[in-house]
């Protein structure tokens, strides 16, 4: 299997929590990849109907305009009462329909999506079960490399937790503030990076990536 090499590998992401995990979890291997946006690559529709087939559709895109060996991440919060929903549909559940939606409050919006109102939108779905419903949810982490000459390789990681709210902490991005994983009294939104980096579903997914690739 072919290895990476530092210095060739484009980040496709347009995620800065993302991107700035993905950099510190490459980081101990001297692999400091140049990003989407600084290569000012377009987000591509998600069409695909698994994280797998999203992750590759995003490398894909990105080691076809650049030439380079390109990874991308794909990547959400399954509800298992919600049939694991939102799933695929993650970053899709935190658009605002300004015309529904006056919008978030301060800290809540990242890249015109809002969190704040998609951590409510799981909330209301999962009271509207009863107040015995599970609250149980995990995360998923699919990870594709995608080579210049169209080979890929996937690597997918869990990590599985508990729902709360209110939602607590603002260290992490997307549904930080309410997923509490399985063991800890604390949301990954109250984690210090380096111990969301020890258990999270990306982690899990490098730990395969590396290896593999490294
Ligand atoms: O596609 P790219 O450009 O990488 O960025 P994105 O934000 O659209 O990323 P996804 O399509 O993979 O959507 C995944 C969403 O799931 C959420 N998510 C993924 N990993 C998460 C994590 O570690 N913590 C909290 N939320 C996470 C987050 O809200 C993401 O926007
Ligand atoms: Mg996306």
């Amino acid at each position: 299997m072919r290895k990476l090499e530092p210095g060739r590998l484009v980040l496709a992401s347009h995620n800065q929590g993302k991107v700035r995990e993905i950099r510190d979890l490459l980081g101990p291997y001297g692999i400091e990849p140049v990003s989407a946006a600084e290569l000012d690559l377009p987000e591509p529709e998600e069409t695909g109907t698994t994280f797998v087939d999203n992750a590759d559709l995003k490398a894909r895109q990105a080691a076809d305009l650049s030439g380079l060996p390109a990874l991308a991440d794909d990547s959400g919060l399954c509800v298992e009462a919600l049939g694991n929903r939102p799933g695929i549909f993650s970053a899709r559940w935190a658009l605002v329909d300004p015309s529904v939606d006056p919008g978030a409050g301060p800290g809540e919006v990242q890249g015109g999506r809002d969190f704040g109102l998609a951590m409510r939108r799981v909330q209301e779905e999962l009271e509207a079960l009863g107040p015995e419903a599970s609250r149980a949810a995990h995360f998923v982490c699919a990870l594709a490399v995608v080579w210049p000459d169209g080979r890929s390789e996937w690597f997918e990681g869990r990590v599985d937790g508990t729902l709360v709210w209110p939602p607590r902490g603002d260290k992490g991005f997307g549904y930080d503030p309410m997923f509490q994983p399985a063991g800890y009294d604390l949301t990954f939104g109250e984690m210090d990076p380096d111990e969301k980096h020890r258990i999270s579903h990306r982690a899990d997914a490098f730990r395969k990536l590396v290896a593999a690739l490294l």
